[in-house]
């Protein structure tokens, strides 16, 4: 297996590279790769991120461009490894932020994408939504906001009480309030009646929900990129539903469990994508106001308002895999390089630990 110099399209067809072959933990040949590399992206992600971005296609195509991903090993000091132009990561715990804070002090000159600070508004579902009330879309006919929610910190049995001080109308959606990669960060669920309400789970967000015709917009947004693809959402709730249900209902992980939707034979008022222009206009609001160049957001449209949409959901440097299908290799690659070229490229207004 041939580390350095071009691969022929055979071999990037089937090649199987291991990412370890381009680390630091084989020093000769990671290092010998870092120091023929036009541009070293040291990487700290879960395992389960490196096998789903760090897949040998994007691997090949980097080494082609001359780029090299080194992981990092976050039992060393971080100057003590490198020298890094980028560093990648996924990670929210405090000592990696002061981790990676310290080493931004001396080394201001690597991009961090994205900066800790700015990702950390992601980690809550209240303070991930609070920039899309100061959207300014006034030149777009189209109307982008977020469903009334309510914060509910403790005590359950205050629940109905402050939900009709706030006036919300049920049926309201249940989330987590902290978002932390956990499984139970993801565990949403749907509140029909009043009474059920105290049976909940705080620290929550309750969300009013919104009927948007089952179908869901996933927008990318990869530096100045920009992805969007339709999944399946949840189902509607009308009136009948309303009256005939009682309780509170776990709601299936969503977004990994719903299929895509790009192909299906839907009613083009529902299916039809949100306009380019307002998603590119979206994306470069939301790039500057949340200091972020790798997200995506969950964006529904109000059923029978066709120029109504919500935002419900932003994900920091999520998986490429929901991308469409047809051309997800493609689009994966492009996405997954473009997030490497992003950290070189694209300027920001300083954020905190600004990755420059
Ligand atoms: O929250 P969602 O909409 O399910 O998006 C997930 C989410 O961003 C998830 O990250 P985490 O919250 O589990 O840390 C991503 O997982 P990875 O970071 O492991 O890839 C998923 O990729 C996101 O899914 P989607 O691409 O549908 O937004
Ligand atoms: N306010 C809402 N109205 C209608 N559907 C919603 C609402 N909030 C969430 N959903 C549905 O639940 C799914 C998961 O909610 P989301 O906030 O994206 O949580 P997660 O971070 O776990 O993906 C969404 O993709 C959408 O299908
Ligand atoms: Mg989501
Ligand atoms: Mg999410």
């Amino acid at each position: 297996m041939r580390l350095h110099g071009d691969v022929s399209d055979d071999e990037e067809e089937g090649a199987v590279m291991d990412p370890a072959l381009l680390s630091s933990s084989s020093p000769p040949a990671g290092a010998a790769a870092a120091a023929a590399s036009r541009l070293v992206v040291g990487y700290a992600l879960t395992k389960k991120k490196v096998k789903s971005f760090l897949q040998p296609k994007l691997l090949l195509l980097a080494r082609k461009k001359g780029i090299s991903f080194i992981p990092i090993d976050e039992t060393r000091p971080l100057s003590e490894q490198g020298p890094f132009d980028i560093i990648l990561h996924k990670k929210t715990s405090k000592e990696w932020q002061r981790f990676l804070e310290d080493y931004h002090e001396v080394h201001p000159e690597v991009t961090v994408l994205d900066p800790p600070n700015a990702i950390e508004h992601l980690n809550n579902r209240q303070s991930m939504l609070e920039e899309v009330a100061d959207l300014n879309l006034s030149s777009f006919y189209e109307e982008v906001c977020t469903p009334r929610q309510l914060v509910i910190m403790k005590d359950p049995s205050s629940i109905p009480t402050a939900v009709a001080m706030a006036g919300l109308t049920l049926p309201l959606v249940a989330k987590p309030l902290v978002v932390d990669g956990t499984s139970k960060s993801h565990e949403l669920s749907l509140a029909y009646d009043e009474a059920s309400l105290p049976m909940l789970d705080p620290p929550l967000v309750l969300q009013e929900f919104v009927n948007h015709g089952g179908i869901l917009f996933k927008v990318y947004i990869i530096g100045e990129a920009i992805q969007v693809v339709r999944r399946f959402s949840l189902p509607d709730v009308n009136t009948y539903d309303l009256l005939n249900n009682v309780g509170i209902y776990r709601l299936p992980r969503v977004s990994c469990a719903a299929a895509s939707a790009d192909h299906a034979d839907l009613d083009p008022r529902i299916a039809e994508l949100p306009p380019r222009p307002l998603l590119e206009k979206l994306g470069r609001e939301l790039r500057g106001r949340l200091g972020l160049r790798l997200f995506n957001i969950d964006m529904i449209r109000e059923l029978g308002a066709n120029d109504r949409y919500y935002i419900i959901d932003i994900n920091y440097f999520p998986a490429e895999g929901k991308i469409n299908v047809s051309s997800r290799h493609i689009s994966a690659r492009v996405g997954q390089f473009n997030i490497v070229q992003v950290g070189v490229s694209s300027p920001l207004p300083k954020v905190g630990l600004a990755g420059g």
